[in-house]
Formats: C-alpha cells, structure tokens, sequence
C-alpha cells in the first residue's frame, strides 16, 4: 500500500498483530519484563490488521561460555507508572551507527534511559550504510518531498529494549562520514524526508510484531534537521484530526545551526501560507531569511535546551544566534536539563577500549594504578616518553570555533615550557586541523595532534588524562567534561551552559569542587586554570586525587534526565 503525504490519509488508522507474531509479542512483552522488570503496559490491542510478516532477524551468535558479566554499574530507575508512553525520538544521527558528535551519543543513551522506565521507545534516524544488526523489514512506502514522489523503505534493530528504525532512501547513502555535507537544498530535502518518514513510521513499521500507532505518543526531535517535524505533525496531520492524541518536544543541543536559507525557498516544504510565514525571521545577521528551527520552536509543544544554563542563554543576544526573542516568547514551554553519561559505553571500570595494549580498567579504588597504567599505554601508544610525573593534558571534541580551540593553542608555549604532555584529538575545520598537525611537529615529544575521528582514541584519551581542557566559547550540555569526571579526570572549563552546570570550582580551603572553571573564553583565563591545577597536580597530590574521586561519585547517569524529560512529556500530554 503506498501512502502519500500532502493530502493527508484521512480515518482512524490502528496498529495490528497479525496472528504470526502473536508470539513474537508475547515473548517481547517477557523480554521487556526481564529488561525493565515491567510489561509494556501500553501495547493496546489492534483493531484492523494489515498482513505483514517482518522477516526474521539475525540470529546472534551465543556468547562464549566463560565470558565475563560486566559488573552492573546502575541499579534499576522508579517506573513511569501511569506516565508510560510511547516515544519515538528522531534525530540525523545515533551512536554506535552514525556519529559525529554529541547528537549521537545522547540519541543512544536517553532512549535506553526511557525504556529503564518502562517506555516503548523507537528511535528514527537516517540508515547510511548497511547496517549488520539491522533487518529490512520490506515496508516500503511513497512520500510527498519536495513536491516529488519519494519511496522510502524502513530497517529495523532492537537494541536494548530500543527499536531502531533506519529510514533508508538513496539521499542518505554513502553519507556516513559527511552527515551534514552538501548544497543547502540537498540537506532541507534530506532534514524534510526523514520527518515525513518518521511521522508515518509509527502507523507502518511493526516493531516486534506491533507498530506503535498514535495514542499516547509522543515524538522527540533534536536540533535543526528534525524542525520540520514538529511543523509537519501539526499542519499535516492534527489539523485535520490526525495523530490529535500525539505531541512533539523539540530538543535544543545546539542554537548556532538554524537551517538558514532564503525565503523563497521555504515554498519546497509543501506547507500553506500560514505555516510558511513561521519560517520567516529578520535578524541582523541574515537579514530577512528562512528559518527552520524558528518554525519548529514555535510548532513544538515543549522545548528543551541541553542543560538549565543553556536554556537561560539561549534567551540571550550572544547565545539566541537570532532565535533568542522566538525563545523567550516560548519560555514557558521551555526546559533545561542536563544530559547523562551511558555508564555502559563510557565507564572506566569496563571500558571496552582498556582491555588491550597495557590499558587497565579502574574504579575510586583503584583510581591511582589504574590511570597510571592507562597513562604509560597511551604515552607509549603514541610515541611519547612513558613518564608517570609529566602531567597529561587532554582534548577531544570538534574543532570549531565553538569549542575554543584556539585558546588552547595561544597557551601552546606555555603549555610545553610547563613540561606537560598534551594530546588532542579532533576533525573539523581545516585550519583548526591544521593548527594541530602544527603543534605535533614543533614539539614531537611533548604533543600529539590526532586529526580524525576515533572513538577508541577518544575512551584512551579520557581514561589517561590527568586534565581535560574544555575552554568552549559556548556549551550547550558538554558530555565530554561529564565522561572526564567519571574516569577521574579533571575538567578545566569555560564557565559557560552546561560546563557551568557540570564543573564545580575547585575550592583548596573547603576542599570541595570537581574541576577548574574560568569565568571569560580568553587565553589568559584557560592559563590561570591551568596553572592553578598543575599546581595542586605536582604540590598537593591528596587534593588533586579528591578532586578526581569527587568527580568520579558523582552519578551522573541519564536515569535522573530521563525522569525529567517524562515530566516534560507528561506535560506536553496536557497540552493541546
Ligand atoms: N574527533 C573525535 N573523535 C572521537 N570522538 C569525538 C571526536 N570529536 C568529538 N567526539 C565525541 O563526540 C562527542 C562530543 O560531545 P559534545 O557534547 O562535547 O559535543 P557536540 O558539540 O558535538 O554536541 C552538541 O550536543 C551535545 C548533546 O546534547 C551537547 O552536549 C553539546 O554541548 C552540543 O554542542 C563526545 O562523545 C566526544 O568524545
């Protein structure tokens, strides 16, 4: 059956359990009873049926024998109790199959989060390339884009209690590494597609036997490229009385990408007049433009910004990038919260990435041996002297005017005459990379600049480091100060959104605090931090090991955020 989009399918549509997967269900019921230790409370039974039989999935090799449990790590959230929905985030990109950033890590970790509270959650991203753990599921359905007739099919993968629905059409192949690349057309085309195949995706793709309809459902879309769904939910489908039992949040990682473009070109998103004018913005940096995430801001029924700090920023000239009026005038939909760490990727105490080359896993306990032997391995990994007393200064994330790169390149000299050994890891713009590949080669024995993306690189990094740098000009959460802390590495942040949420100043005379924050993205302010810390490094060795233990017991999990964006979406519910 093909749908199209534009004139919207008009009747009820319900959910169906053809009788071949009666079975499938019942064991995915006992599957999320063992899971979460509760039943999908809210798989209501199917009024209509649509045959489909959903081909089988990849049977998973059974584990070695002897293998060991990964010792648990967290213990199990409340229950969403009569809170439970469905909810269904989308988003461009999903750790561990597409990432460029933190986008993907918190499109991983925060659904999981939900399903620990008894939610049925999808998540609906992109499918790149071919993905091994996830089944074709043969549903192949036509969509209005960009006034053209768009066939799109539909991959599925349950993960951890999450179902993974990879949208696949030829616009998003081959586009692994380049995510966000081409002409600005080719992107909104691309941003456009996966909204409208997300919406339909909870009446047409059966998850475990069972599609998830639209009661009770609620979608969370992330950043720019997910504006239009927000947008498209309402004038497509409840203003005509479709999905009116649906809502939308719209979450806010980060305010510097918009989806700008001219005017006119808004006339592609197959949207009325009315609709259309929501697009339309007059800031001084574009003049009067096209923007996409204003229409989804003001479409959206709730709003979250990436940590409180972040959400009052946004509000501001210097952190709005232009929105910020849009924002305030939509503050009371609005909320901060602070993402979590996914204690199953990044943990030290069973870190995937320290079990070869001389790595070591550790714990509080075991904090001192534990780093020193992730320290030598990494010295030695990358051709550096193994000297335990050299401090590690550590950086990872993209190099972009956002994260303040060159700061840390103005303090270069400093850095090296302080007899540091400082290793960075990051891609992005070429002069940044440049300036990297620069530092290596004035001082082979004291830098390394990795220019490239490497997640094994980047556990190394966190787990070996005595200090993380984070001078970001603007933050919106961070996560890699939160994976710092949890692998007792110290954070020296800017004092900006989340890294001010995040980062407590260290105090010598309370001693309390869990990192150095400086309080202006300048040069001379990162070098202060830093001189501050490597001081307690080399003088007072107690403090600087409180300081990393105080970061380390911290529970930094996504069960609290996850609570919290339940309230939200409670909230939403409530809202017409
Ligand atoms: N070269 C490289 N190799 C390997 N791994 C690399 C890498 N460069 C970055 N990463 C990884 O990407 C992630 C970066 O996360 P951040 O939250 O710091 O940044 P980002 O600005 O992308 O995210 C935006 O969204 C997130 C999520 O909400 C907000 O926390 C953040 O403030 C906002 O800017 C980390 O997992 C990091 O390890």
């Amino acid at each position: 059956m093909l749908i199209r989009i534009g004139a919207p399918p008009r009747g009820p549509r319900r959910p169906c359990i053809p009788a071949a997967h009666q079975l499938r269900l019942a064991s995915s019921v006992i599957i999320a009873f063992v899971l979460r230790g509760c039943p999908r409370v809210q798989l209501s039974l199917p009024l209509e049926s649509e045959m489909y039989i959903e081909p089988a999935a990849p049977v998973a090799e059974a584990p070695e024998a002897e293998e060991e449990e990964p010792p648990a790590v967290e213990k199990p959230p409340p229950l969403a109790g009569p809170n439970v929905m469905n909810v269904v985030m989308v988003g461009a990109e999903c750790a561990p199959w597409s990432k460029t950033g933190g986008l993907g890590d918190v499109m991983a970790a925060l659904p999981k989060a939900l399903v620990r509270r008894g939610h049925r959650v999808m998540v609906v991203v992109p499918r790149y390339e071919n993905y091994d753990n996830a089944w074709e599921t043969g549903i192949r359905k036509i969509y209005s884009v960009f006034n053209s007739n768009q066939e799109v099919g539909y991959f599925h993968a349950f993960v951890d209690g999450v179902d993974y629905v990879f949208v696949d059409h030829p616009t998003f192949h081959g586009r692994g590494k380049n995510i966000y690349g081409g002409e600005r057309q080719e992107i909104l085309f691309r941003c456009a597609l996966l909204c409208k195949a997300a919406l339909e995706a909870v009446w047409h793709v059966p998850c475990g036997g069972i599609t998830y309809g639209d009661d009770n459902l609620c979608f969370i879309a992330n950043d720019w490229h997910t504006a239009l769904l927000p947008v498209y939910l309402q004038a497509h489908y409840r203003d005509y009385g479709e999905m009116t039992y649906a809502r939308c949040a719209f979450v806010i990682h980060n305010m510097a990408h918009q989806g700008r473009g001219p005017f006119v070109e808004s006339e592609h998103l197959e949207l009325n007049e009315e609709y259309r004018e929501r697009f339309r913005l007059y800031d001084p940096i574009g003049g009067e433009h096209m923007n996409v995430m204003k229409a989804g801001l003001e479409c959206a029924h709730r709003l979250v910004a990436v940590s409180k700090c972040y959400a009052w920023e946004c509000q501001t000239v210097e952190g709005g990038w232009g929105l910020h009026e849009v924002i305030k005038v939509n503050n009371w939909k609005l909320r901060g919260i602070v993402n979590g760490i996914d204690y199953k990727e990044w943990n030290p105490i069973c870190d995937e990435f320290l079990t070869t080359d001389g790595y070591a896993h550790y714990d509080v306990d075991t904090l001192a041996e534990g780093k020193a032997k992730c320290k030598a391995a990494l010295q030695k990994e990358l051709g550096l002297p193994v000297d335990p007393d050299a401090p590690m200064l550590g950086f990872i994330g993209r190099l972009d005017y956002q994260k303040g790169v060159d700061l840390i390149r103005d303090n270069y000299d400093y850095i090296m005459g302080e007899k540091c050994q400082l290793v960075m890891l990051g891609s992005g713009r070429q002069d940044l990379e440049d300036a990297l590949r620069d530092m290596e080669n004035r001082n082979k024995n004291q830098c390394r600049g990795w220019v490239g993306f490497s997640n094994k690189m980047a556990h190394r990094i966190t787990a070996a480091a005595d200090i993380l740098l984070m001078p970001s000009r603007f933050e919106p959460c961070g996560l890699n100060q939160l994976y710092a802390m949890a692998y007792g590495t110290v954070p020296i942040v800017h004092s900006v959104g989340g890294l001010r949420d995040t980062v407590k100043q260290y105090s010598p005379f309370e001693n309390v605090g869990t990192g150095w924050v400086f309080e202006r993205a300048e040069a001379n302010k990162l070098r202060e931090s830093i001189n501050n810390a490597l001081y307690t490094y080399r003088q007072f060795r107690d403090s600087f090991r409180g300081i990393q233990r105080r970061g380390m017991e911290q529970d930094l999990t996504w069960d609290n955020a996850a609570s919290i964006y339940e309230e939200v979406l409670v909230a939403a519910k409530y809202q017409w």
